[in-house]
């Protein structure tokens, strides 16, 4: 009973607030009782998180073998160990990944498999990044909805009950088009128009929500559309400024599904990355908030086209229109706010468009003339 009592204590004042106290004491009582949102009475365990600040935490990367994952578990072995990071995903691996470090199945959607691995291999930190994007999702609502929210609720409850941090990735797709898009600031309307949108909204409530209810270390950064030379976009609207860098090392020509005039937010996948630990490092009081907006430049397809033809004046650029993919495009931010981020846990990028060409095509020719070698 004392438990009960206890716990009751603690959801009436998360829920209502301690008279007269404008600190933020409520998380830490939560933390400390750290009841699990799917066992709340009949078994509040009291587990403390056994992950201290000077011990390397242990991170499972879900939905890892996407545009970012492996990047991502490249640049966390390299700052923890190879072993202290374990890359998920459902489909098989190619052999890269599969001999660069531990590598196992994980479907998001089956909860207990998930608490298994938690549990097995004491794993403290999470990266979640399984999601259908905003194109795949526009085609197959029901699994988009499956993956993006149900598979999200096993994440955050698995979160929440072993005591992780937890990083799940939003997007410029979170906004919709009665939201400011030039610029887009951290807090606005946001009523975006696909089940994507809808679903990363949705994760940013829910996970704040676990975080004044149950102390779950919940951190999110609003992603732009990445640029990456060593993997490919998995299905988004943003995919376009990605392809135009193989097609013109390729064949010299592009053609690309959104109008010429349709302006972005864009980020190397470096900085994305960077961005992405650095949140998670950051010291929880320098977060005001749980979710931020990241940026680094903002450009169309043709403003993209023309710094390129700088370096390939050959190359040929025409369009055709996916209405789908255009729509979309047309209610997303153009510009986007990252003020905050800049401000509290000092974000800055590092690639701007010139840099970003120059980066991609240095490492696209170098891998098309080892190719033409062998
Ligand atoms: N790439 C971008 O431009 C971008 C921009 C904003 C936000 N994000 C977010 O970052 C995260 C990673 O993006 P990405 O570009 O690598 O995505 P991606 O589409 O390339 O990869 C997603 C991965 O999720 C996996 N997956 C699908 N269903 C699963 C399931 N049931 N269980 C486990 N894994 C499953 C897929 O196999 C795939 O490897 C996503 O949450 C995405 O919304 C990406
Ligand atoms: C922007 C982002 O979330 C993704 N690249 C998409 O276009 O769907």
């Amino acid at each position: 009973m004392p438990v009960l009592r206890a716990l009751s204590k603690v959801v009436k004042q998360t829920l209502l607030g301690t008279p007269g106290c404008s600190c933020q004491p409520l998380t830490v009582a939560v933390r400390n009782i750290s009841f699990s949102p799917r066992q709340v009475t009949s078994d509040a365990s009291f587990h403390s998180v056994s992950f201290s600040e000077t011990d390397h935490p242990k991170v499972l990367i879900t939905g890892g073998l996407g545009q970012l994952g492996v990047g991502l578990a490249k640049m966390l072995r390299k700052k923890f160990g190879k072993n202290n990071v374990i890359l998920s995903d459902i489909r098989k691996p190619p052999s890269s990944v599969f001999h660069s470090g531990p590598f196992i199945y994980s479907d998001i959607l089956d909860y207990k498999n998930l608490r298994e691995i938690v549990v097995n291999n004491r794993i403290t930190w999470l990266f979640h990044y399984s999601a259908l994007l905003s194109a795949v999702g526009e085609a197959n609502v029901a699994l988009a909805r499956s993956v993006n929210i149900t598979g999200l609720h096993n994440i955050l409850d698995i979160a929440a009950e072993h005591g992780l941090r937890l990083f799940v990735p939003s997007t410029i797709g979170a906004f919709g088009p009665s939201s400011p898009r030039n610029p887009t600031p951290d807090l606005c309307v946001q009523r975006p128009r696909t089940i994507y949108g809808v679903s990363k909204v949705h994760a940013e409530l829910m996970g704040e929500y676990y975080h004044h209810r149950y102390g779950l270390d919940f951190r999110c950064l609003r992603y732009p559309g990445i640029i990456s030379a060593d993997s490919m976009p998995g299905g988004g609207t943003t995919d376009y400024a990605v392809q135009i860098f193989h097609d013109a090392i390729k064949n010299g020509k592009f053609e690309c599904n959104l109008r010429p005039d349709t302006r972005l937010p864009m980020m190397y996948i470096d900085d994305c990355l960077r961005a992405t630990l650095e949140v998670m490092e950051a010291p929880i009081d320098t977060l005001s908030m749980r979710t931020y907006n990241i940026n680094a430049m903002s450009f169309t397809p043709e403003e993209l086209a023309q710094e390129l033809q700088k370096q390939m004046p050959e190359l040929e650029v025409t369009y055709d229109v996916d209405h789908v993919r255009q729509a979309i495009a047309d209610s997303w931010p153009m510009n986007f706010d990252d003020s905050n981020a800049r401000k509290e846990w000092g974000w800055k990028h590092d690639y701007d468009l010139p840099e970003l060409i120059q980066t991609m095509l240095n490492y696209l020719s170098s891998e098309t003339r080892v190719a033409r070698a062998n």
